[in-house]
């Protein structure tokens, strides 16, 4: 049974999760479920504005952290929590994870205060379902350079990426059960293909 589920989308910048996406949400809107596509940090009026400040403003890693969170706490808040009860699938485009993985692993922040905010920040709520896009920052790098004009994560080195793919591994890790490996270094089709195996294979 899918209505009411949490499902997130996470991996390095330019992985191809934007790609998929809409693809997913209309597959459960053609089954008569809402769906709510949100991302973080944003997805409200107030993380919208404080994405503005980390994707663009210079900044220490804690002030980083704490407005990804703050962001996250009203984005819960406003749209998650509520969206889950009244039984919508919500399928966010990066969550906590994320910053386990960027300012984990990419900046090297300490992960036991990380814990601790979420713990804070999220009173229990986790994603009951990850789609981890997964590939080398090499090529992830050569898709964003082909895309788009770069932010402040997109403009760091491909040493910052292989930190930050080894802090979603370590991550994810510890949660196998949670999170589908897709492998994002094939085609859209064949990253399709195996986000709909995932799905298949839980009944959804
Ligand atoms: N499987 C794929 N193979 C080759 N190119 C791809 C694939 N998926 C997406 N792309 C291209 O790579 C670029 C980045 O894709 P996309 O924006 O979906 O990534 P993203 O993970 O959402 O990035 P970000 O996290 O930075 O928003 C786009 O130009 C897109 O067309
Ligand atoms: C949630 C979250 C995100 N980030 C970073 C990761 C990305 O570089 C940007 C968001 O851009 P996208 O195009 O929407 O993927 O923010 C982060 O550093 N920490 C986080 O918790």
């Amino acid at each position: 049974m899918l209505a009411g589920r949490f499902i997130t989308i996470e991996g390095i910048d330019g992985a191809g999760k934007s790609t998929q996406v809409e693809r997913v949400a209309a597959r459960w809107r053609a089954a008569g479920l809402e769906v709510v596509r949100t991302r973080e940090p944003g997805g409200t009026p107030l993380a919208e504005s404080l994405r503005e400040l980390v994707l663009h403003r210079t900044m220490d890693t804690l002030t980083e952290t704490l407005l990804v969170f703050a962001a996250r706490r009203d984005h819960l808040r406003e749209v998650v929590e509520p969206a889950l009860a009244r039984g919508a699938v919500v399928l966010c485009d990066r969550f906590t994870d994320a910053t386990f993985a960027y300012q984990g692993g990419g900046r090297g922040f300490d992960l036991t205060v990380l814990a601790q905010l979420e713990h804070w920040v999220q009173q229990g709520r986790q994603p009951d379902l990850t789609f981890w896009f997964d590939l080398a920052p090499e090529i992830a790098a050569r898709r964003r350079a082909a895309a788009r004009a770069p932010d402040r994560f997109e403009s760091e080195d491909i040493a910052f990426f292989t930190a930050v793919r080894q802090g979603y591994a370590l991550r994810f890790g510890a949660a196998p059960r949670r999170v589908a490996r897709i492998d994002a270094e094939c085609t859209p089709e064949a990253v399709a293909a195996q986000i709909d195996a995932a799905l298949e294979a839980r009944g959804w």
